[in-house]
C-alpha cells in the first residue's frame, strides 16, 4: 500500500479539531461521526496506550509509584491527574512518557484509514498546538469558548471545584491563542446549532466530504 502522500490519490484531507478542555471539542466530533465522518481520538488513544502490561503503563509506575494505581490493577486517573495538572515537571515527565505512544498510534489509525480509501479523516487532539503537532495535519479547527464559560463547562461536567479546573486550564495553552493559530475557529460559546452551522459552513468551504 502506498505510504507517501505523493504517491496516494492526493484528493483526501486531514483536518485537526483541537481546542482547550471542556471547550466542546467531543460535542462536534460527536455530530460528525454522526453525518459519518471518521474521527481518531487522542484521548481515547492516550487511554489504549496505557493499559496495563502496555510499555507506557510500566514506565507510569516506574516514574509514579503504586499509589496511582487504583484497586483493579489499572491506573487511577483522578489520582494521577491530581498529581500532574498541580505538578508542571509531573506533567512534562507523563506527557514524555504518554505522547509518543499515543503519536504512534493515531499515525497507524490514519495510515489505515486512508489505505481503506477514506476521503477526510479528522483528527481530535486537545494539545495539538503544545504538542507541535501542526505537522500531522491540513487544516486545524479551533473550537472556541470564552475562558469563564470554559470554567464553568468543565466544573458542572467534571464535578470540579473552581481550583481543580483552573489547574486543568492553566496547563494548557489559552483557547484565544489557539484561535489565532488555527485555520478556523467555531465559537462554540452559543448553542450547539449554532456552532454546527458554522461547522456545516466550514465544511462546504473546504469540500470536506465523509
Ligand atoms: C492525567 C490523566 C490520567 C487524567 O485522566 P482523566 O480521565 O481525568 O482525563 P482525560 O484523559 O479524559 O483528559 C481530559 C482532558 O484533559 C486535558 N489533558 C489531559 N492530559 C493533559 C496534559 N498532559 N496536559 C494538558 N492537558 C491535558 C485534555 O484537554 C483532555 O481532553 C490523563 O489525562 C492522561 O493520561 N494525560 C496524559 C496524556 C495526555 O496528554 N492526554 C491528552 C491528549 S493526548
Ligand atoms: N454549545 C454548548 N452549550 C452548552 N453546553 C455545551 C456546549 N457545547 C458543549 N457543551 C457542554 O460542555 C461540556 C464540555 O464539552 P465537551 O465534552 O464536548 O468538551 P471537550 O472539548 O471535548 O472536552 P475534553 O477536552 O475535556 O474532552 C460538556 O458537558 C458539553 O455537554
Amino acid at each position: 500500500m502506498p505510504a507517501l502522500r505523493e504517491e496516494r490519490d492526493c484528493s483526501f484531507m486531514i483536518i485537526g479539531l483541537t481546542g482547550g478542555i471542556a471547550s466542546g471539542k467531543s460535542t462536534v466530533a460527536n455530530w460528525l461521526k454522526e453525518q459519518q465522518y471518521t474521527v481518531i481520538d487522542a484521548d481515547i488513544s492516550a487511554r489504549t496506550v496505557v493499559e496495563p502490561g502496555k510499555p507506557a503503563f510500566n514506565q507510569i509506575i516506574k516514574t509514579f509509584g503504586q499509589d496511582i494505581l487504583s484497586a483493579e490493577g489499572g491506573l487511577d486517573r483522578a489520582k494521577l491527574g491530581a498529581v500532574i495538572f498541580n505538578d508542571e515537571d509531573k506533567r512534562k515527565q507523563l506527557n514524555e512518557i504518554v505522547h509518543p505512544a499515543v503519536r504512534a498510534d493515531m499515525l497507524a489509525q490514519k495510515e489505515q484509514l486512508l489505505n481503506a480509501g477514506k476521503q477526510t479523516i479528522i483528527m481530535d487532539i486537545p494539545l495539538l498546538f503544545e504538542s507541535k503537532l501542526q505537522w500531522m495535519v491540513d487544516k486545524i479547527i479551533v473550537v472556541f469558548v470564552e475562558a469563564e464559560t470554559q470554567k464553568e463547562r468543565l466544573m458542572k461536567r467534571n464535578q470540579y471545584t473552581e481550583e481543580e479546573a483552573q489547574a486543568r486550564i492553566s496547563s494548557q495553552l489559552s483557547l484565544a491563542e489557539k484561535a489565532k493559530q488555527g485555520d478556523a475557529v467555531i465559537n462554540n460559546g452559543g448553542t450547539i446549532e449554532e456552532s454546527i452551522e458554522q461547522l456545516i459552513k466550514l465544511l462546504k468551504e473546504w469540500k470536506a466530504k465523509p
